[in-house]
């Protein structure tokens, strides 16, 4: 059994859950312990005490720490990267790019944990003066989900770690396998005992422990709206802060005068790479009326071109969906699309060499934006076609949407690229390229129903894992 890192100890459990590879379910990968509410209390106690230590080390001592994450991810990036691979779903070249992004994202913070500063501001009144500087926020609870195995815990953890934080984390109990990884990795590099804490478990048993834990000052979560919706209210009540980064319903826009072979990988890219399973996903394909059918015979030729398969093929586009229930749950949005009266374009299971859960690209044609099926994050690989007549039509229904993370607009006029980047109500903002498939070290989130708190990455980051202190001084 992969054990817990708790308080320096590697510590087994009384259950285990079974890890196994979602394009071959008779790949075991292995049995990863199953923690407990006790789990949490330990690792929340270490944390702490460790906390005050670790917040004493000097800046350079933590950059050399993130340093040599990064260098360990780098060297076994191969390796890893085969790891997640197995464990999600994801191909190859995209399993072992995320690998890499974690490692960039681990020598970024190392850059910032160097560069923390603060503002000397003068005071209104004589012989004062004040000083604006950045603490730690004292211990973080970190939930993962299962989409971006190491790349998630790897810029919520690189920040908590650079600004001083220690760190209680629980990765999806789909995918503990990278995060127990990264675990490893940090353990061989000698890190103090209780810095980092890993108890991988159930969410309704381990997560729920974390977010009422006492001793967890702030909780940054990335998965599904119900469960941050629920996270955020139990945060309330113990007044601790919170990051929630949760769904999207990301819509394309593509112009009459848009380059059609730039839309039409940016739409392929963006709605089935990765299996769809991005928060970033592009699966609202927004399309103009001049353009329309010859746009929509390319996208339709080029989903149904895509080569799903076993992720460990190198010629492999797409990896299975990760786990049956939310392949089943993509198999029940496509029949709902089906009979809101969407014209479906694959969609269906495939059979692969081996037991896995393959799923044909789907797109729904002829959808409109009101449809459950348009409206829904579904998570996987499908996508709504919806026409329209003009610009303003398009950012209308662009920014018709409970969720605000990501959007993007394929076109050559510059004002319209130049509209769409001031009036889209997200996050992020994409003119010419998918709507996912983001950069490491500048600030990632939405609005609406997308995201709560602070942004992640970058140096934003800052704003989520400090807190800010005003001192003031009078010299006489
Ligand atoms: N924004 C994003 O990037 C993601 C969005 N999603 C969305 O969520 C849907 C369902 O995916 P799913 O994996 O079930 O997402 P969840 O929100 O259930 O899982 C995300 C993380 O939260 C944990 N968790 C689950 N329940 C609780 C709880 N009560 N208290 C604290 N933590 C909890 C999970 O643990 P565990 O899994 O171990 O039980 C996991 O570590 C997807 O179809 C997709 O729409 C999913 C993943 C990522
Ligand atoms: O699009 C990306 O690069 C990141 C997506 C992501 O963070 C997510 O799906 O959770």
């Amino acid at each position: 059994m992969k054990k817990n890192l708790i308080a320096g100890e590697w510590l087994g459990a009384a259950e285990a859950a079974e890890n196994r590879s979602p394009s071959d379910t008779s790949d075991l990968i292995g049995l990863y312990a199953r923690g407990s509410v006790e789990d949490v209390d330990l690792a929340a106690e270490a944390a702490r005490a460790a906390q005050p230590g670790w917040a004493a080390t000097s800046p350079q001592q933590r950059a050399d720490l993130l340093e040599a994450v990064a260098q360990a991810l780098l060297a076994r990036a191969d390796e890893i990267g085969t790891l997640l691979a197995r464990e999600e779903g994801k191909t190859l070249a995209e399993a072992k790019g995320e690998t890499i992004r974690a490692a960039q994202v681990f020598r970024f913070f190392a850059g910032e944990a160097v560069r923390i500063s603060g503002e000397a501001v003068s005071s209104v009144r004589p012989g004062v003066s004040v000083e604006v500087t950045r603490e730690p926020v004292g211990v973080v609870g970190l939930i993962t989900p299962w989409n971006f195995p190491i790349a998630i815990p790897a810029w919520k953890l690189a920040p908590a770690l650079a600004y001083g934080n220690t760190v209680v984390m629980k990765p999806a109990e789909l995918t503990p396998a990278s995060a127990h990884v990264l675990a490893e990795i940090l353990y061989d590099l000698g890190l103090p005992k209780g810095v980092f804490n890993l108890v991988m478990g159930r969410g309704s048993v381990v997560g729920d422990a974390m977010v009422k834990h006492p001793q967890i000052d702030a909780i940054s979560f990335t998965g599904s709206v119900p469960v941050g919706r629920a996270l955020a209210v139990e945060a309330a009540r113990g007044m601790k802060k919170i990051q929630l980064e949760m769904g999207g319903k990301n819509p394309i826009v593509v112009l009459d005068d848009a380059d059609l072979d730039v839309a039409v990988d940016a739409c392929l890219n963006g709605a089935f790479f990765s299996t769809g399973q991005r928060c970033t996903a592009s699966s609202r394909l927004i399309v103009q009326a001049g353009i329309h059918g010859v746009f929509v015979e390319r996208l339709a030729a080029g989903a149904q071109a895509l080569r799903v398969g076993d992720p460990l093929d190198p010629v492999t586009q797409i990896g299975p969906v990760v786990s049956e229930s939310q392949l089943n749950s993509n198999l029940a949005y496509v029949e709902m699309a089906c009979s809101e009266g969407a014209e479906v374009v694959g969609g269906e299971r495939l059979k692969g060499a081996t037991e896995g859960y393959f799923q044909r690209p789907a797109l729904f044609l002829g959808a409109n934006n009101d449809m459950r099926s348009s409206r829904e994050e579904i998570f996987g690989p499908c996508a709504s076609v919806i026409k329209v007549g003009d610009f303003e039509e398009a950012l209308t229904v662009a920014n018709d949407t409970e969720f605000g993370l990501s959007s993007g607009i394929c076109t050559n006029n510059l004002k319209h690229a130049r509209e769409f980047r001031r009036r889209s109500a997200s996050g992020m903002v994409m003119v010419n390229l998918p709507t996912a498939g983001v950069d490491y070290h500048v600030p990632f989130g939405g609005r609406k129903g997308s995201s709560y708190g602070q942004r992640e990455q970058g140096r934003y980051a800052a704003e989520f894992y400090t807190t800010v202190k005003t001192a003031y001084e009078f010299a006489g």
